[in-house]
């Protein structure tokens, strides 16, 4: 039997993926999923797949120079490779970069004007390595320009000065995207990310936010 630290990334990419599709938080051909291999490259979706039904051939592999490595086929890297890429650079023990499309991201992204998200002090946020008694946890939102290199460099330029408190970003009226050092960390940190965005946007419609935030 083959354990699971030999096993090819890929395999857990596609089961993930499929199982998000089921979600509806990977729809057509939105997100990306993409793993770190012990040389410091790394498995990326190629552009444009349909992520219900991914095949091993539907990645690339991405030399740590940021280079396409050489491939018989003529698939392009995901757009957002530059996103996975600066992650990787930014947090040296992530080893799994997750990013999906849902409408409970997009709606949350839209309860504030500004870049920052504060999220309720749900206990759900320990999952997410926050662990203060009712905490004051925010979540940084990037505009999501055309270009994906700008939004690449408006993360960096904001981490290095103000390091997210949990391994999650939002661009707004897009999707999220999580890092962790596992697979298995990485679709935990989604599932708690999309309990608490519905509890917000439910609670934004009950009126039940402490700072009352509409649409
Ligand atoms: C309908 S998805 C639009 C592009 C995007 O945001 C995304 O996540 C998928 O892009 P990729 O190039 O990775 O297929
Ligand atoms: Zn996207």
């Amino acid at each position: 039997m083959t354990s699971p630290t030999t096993a090819d990334p890929r395999l857990q990419l596609i089961a993930t993926a499929r199982d998000f599709y089921q979600q509806g938080w990977m729809l057509g051909t939105a997100g990306n999923l993409s793993a770190r291999l012990p040389d410091g490259s790394f498995w990326i979706t190629a552009s444009g797949k349909s992520k219900g039904e991914l095949l091993l051939s539907d990645f690339v592999r991405i030399a740590p120079d940021g280079k396409l490595e050489a491939s018989a086929s003529n698939l392009q890297p995901s757009a957002e490779t530059s996103i996975h890429q600066l992650i990787y650079r930014l947090f040296p023990e992530s080893q799994v970069c997750y990013h999906i499309h849902s409408i409970e991201g997009n709606l949350v992204s839209r309860l504030v004007a500004g870049d920052s998200l504060p999220l309720p002090p749900l206990e759900m946020l320990k999952g997410l390595g926050i662990g203060q008694e009712n905490p004051c946890c925010v979540m940084p939102i990037f505009t999501n320009h055309l270009e994906v290199s700008q939004i690449a460099a408006d993360i960096e330029n904001r981490f290095a000065v103000t390091p997210p408190q949990i391994p999650a970003l939002l661009i707004r009226d897009h999707g999220v995207t999580v890092w962790a050092a596992s697979g298995e960390a990485s679709r935990n940190y989604i599932e708690l990310l999309e309990y608490i965005f519905r509890y917000m946007v439910v609670a934004s419609r009950l009126d039940v936010l402490p700072n009352k935030q509409s649409f």
